[in-house]
């Protein structure tokens, strides 16, 4: 039986009238459900540390800012936006010695519960939400009245109310606008840890990148390998978004449709599944969430060093050059900006 699809029929804001909404972090995930959720009806606070570069942001979008610990204490729902292996730091010193019965903990993201940074008591409902999507897009769709799919997980339930709290947090960031399915933390995390390092980012990155070397590396120009690999990838994609795979296929020409169904199953061969299946055992059996949270706590050394070097690729060059000449392409200054000022 295909799996049941919460929608706006299915939910309503009332589980979290009268609570207060303590958002900690105002990163990605954290800035688009404040904000969502805010202009949803429901009473929203922040809680960051001292010192975090997130407070000026969060306090010129209205919201009242606390230390962590003080937004645990008033929060009824208190949602971790916090980077993934922070959390259990961060669970350590502010949220546990305020975590009360009654209170409900919720994560956007299973990884601190499933490889258990974090262990919550049992008198407090563990919740998640989880819009597939990146906290930008969350936002940007809300305001056009669009909405990115999402999950929600109970992983305990002391109340017997969690269902409903997750569903309303769901419909408050506008997840039932697109559509929202129940899981469990473990499915989550380890679906989402699979889709962000072998297709979404990982594979996509790897995959724009290696086409345009190709590419240059032929003696072809850069600005004719970017257009080619990286800007139409967005085209392509979307009409995937719109009608899958085969609507995308009515679109281009019957040349292009005998390259993809002939050529493309080489290049993604099935040596790319074995990787791809042996990726998903390092989630499965922890290897990989250990030497991620190893490589945190020795500095980020290797991390820093390849986003480094991905930023010095050629492709970034180029890339900025052309879209300049691309007004409708939104202008993002990630070098430079907090994460929760851009919508
Ligand atoms: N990015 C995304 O789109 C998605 C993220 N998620 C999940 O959402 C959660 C948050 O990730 P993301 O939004 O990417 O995080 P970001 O890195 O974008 O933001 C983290 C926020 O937490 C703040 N912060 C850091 N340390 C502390 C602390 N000790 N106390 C309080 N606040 C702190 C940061 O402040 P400062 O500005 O000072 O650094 C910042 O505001 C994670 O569980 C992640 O897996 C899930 C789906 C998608
Ligand atoms: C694809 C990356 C993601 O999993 C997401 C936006 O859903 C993330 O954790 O950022």
């Amino acid at each position: 039986m295909p799996a049941k699809i919460y929608t706006e029929k299915d939910a309503s804001l009332a589980p979290l009238k009268g609570k207060t909404c303590a958002v900690i972090g105002f990163g990605s995930q954290g800035h688009a459900h404040a904000l969502n959720l805010k202009e949803s009806g429901v009473n929203v606070i922040i809680g960051l540390y001292a010192g975090s570069k997130s407070r000026k942001v969060a306090e010129e979008k209205g919201f009242k800012v606390y230390d962590t610990a003080e937004a645990v204490k008033l929060g009824d729902v208190i949602f971790v936006a916090v980077p993934d292996t922070k959390i259990g730091g961060v669970y350590e010193k502010d949220i546990a010695p305020n975590l009360v019965k009654g209170k409900t903990l919720l994560f956007s993201h299973g990884f601190a519960i499933h490889y258990k940074t974090v262990v919550p008591p049992a008198d407090v409902n563990v919740i998640m939400v989880a819009p597939k999507g990146p906290g930008h897009i969350v936002r940007r769709q809300y305001t056009e009245g669009k909405g990115v799919p999402g999950l929600i997980a109970i992983y305990q339930d002391p109340s017997k109310k969690s269902k409903q709290i997750a569903l309303a947090w769901a419909h408050g960031v506008g997840c039932t606008r697109g559509g929202v399915l129940q899981t469990s933390f473990q499915e989550e995390t380890e679906t989402d840890l699979f889709g962000e390092q072998t297709v979404l980012c990982g594979g996509t990155s790897a995959l724009v990148q290696a086409g345009f070397e190709v590419l240059v590396e032929a003696g072809y120009a850069p600005e004719m390998a970017y257009f080619e690999c990286l800007h139409e990838l967005k085209l392509i994609v979307d009409l995937m978004n719109e009608s899958g795979i085969a609507g995308m296929r009515f679109s281009i020409s019957e040349t292009a449709k005998w390259g993809d169904v002939k050529v493309g199953p080489k290049i993604i061969d099935a040596s790319v599944k074995k990787r791809m299946k042996a990726a998903l055992k390092e989630i499965q059996n922890g290897k990989f969430a250990k030497e991620w949270i190893k490589e945190t706590e020795t500095g980020y050394k290797t991390f820093n060093q390849l986003l480094k070097d991905g930023e010095k690729h050629p492709i970034e060059k180029t890339g900025a050059r052309l879209r300049s000449l691309m007004p409708w392409i939104k202008k993002r200054d990630f070098k430079g900006g907090q994460q929760a000022s851009y919508e």
